[in-house]
């Protein structure tokens, strides 16, 4: 998880969305961000200065593991797709290839995580960030923290891997931005 000696500084794409503006869902669908999933974490993420955004994920009782309690796997869902969110202000598509999570504290039900996440270095198709997330507001107590390492892909990956009937459905979708961005492809 350490990037290589000729690894550079990320550059943020000119077209990214401007600092404090919200991301949306990349696709309705998505556990981690889509509206149209009633048991997913409806992870908002918004822009923030450089290569980094920041994002809110409220906990419900249908992610409990523990009684009370986050699931763990539902936090590092939130962690991944925060981290997985900052490609798009690089709009680069990549889907993650490693995820490494520290718990530091349990996260309750109803609370809201704070999530801050910034990518460190690019080398070649390596795309490294790291992220934490906060309770007990913006500026609270870490509780989980991640790093990331997302390998760039062409949109291929998910037309070749993904199950037919979605990938029609999401290519077939008359607006071309949600389309498009359901791939995470620059549209
Ligand atoms: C649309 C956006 C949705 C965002 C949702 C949130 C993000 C997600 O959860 S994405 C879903 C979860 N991830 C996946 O399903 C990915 C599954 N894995 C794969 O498809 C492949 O392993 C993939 C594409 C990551 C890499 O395969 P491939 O393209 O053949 O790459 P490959 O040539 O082996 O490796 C490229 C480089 O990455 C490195 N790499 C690849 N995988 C890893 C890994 N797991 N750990 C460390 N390094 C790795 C390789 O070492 C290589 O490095 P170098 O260039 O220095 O030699």
């Amino acid at each position: 998880m350490t990037p290589p000696d000729d690894a550079t500084a990320p550059v943020r794409h000119p077209d990214a969305p401007a600092p404090g503006e919200l991301l949306g869902a990349h696709y309705a669908h998505c556990f981690g961000c889509g509206d149209a999933q009633p048991h997913g974490l409806m992870l908002q993420a918004r822009a923030a200065e450089g290569v980094a955004i920041t994002a809110e994920f409220t906990v419900k009782p249908e992610h409990q593991g523990a009684p009370g309690l986050a699931h763990g796997g539902v936090l590092a869902t939130a962690l991944d797709e925060t981290l997985g969110s900052l490609n798009w202000l690089l709009r680069v598509i990549a889907v993650t290839g490693r995820l490494e999570t520290d718990f530091v504290r349990p996260v309750p039900v109803d609370t809201v995580l704070h999530l801050e996440a910034e990518v460190t270095a690019v080398a070649g198709r390596k795309i490294y960030s790291t992220a934490v997330g906060r309770i007990g507001g913006p500026d609270g107590e870490i509780a989980v923290r991640a790093d990331g390492l997302f390998i760039e892909v062409k949109v291929d990956h998910f037309i070749d891997n993904g199950r037919p009937e979605e990938i029609q459905a999401a290519m077939s979708d008359p607006d071309q931005v949600r389309r498009a961005r359901a791939f995470e492809v620059n549209p």
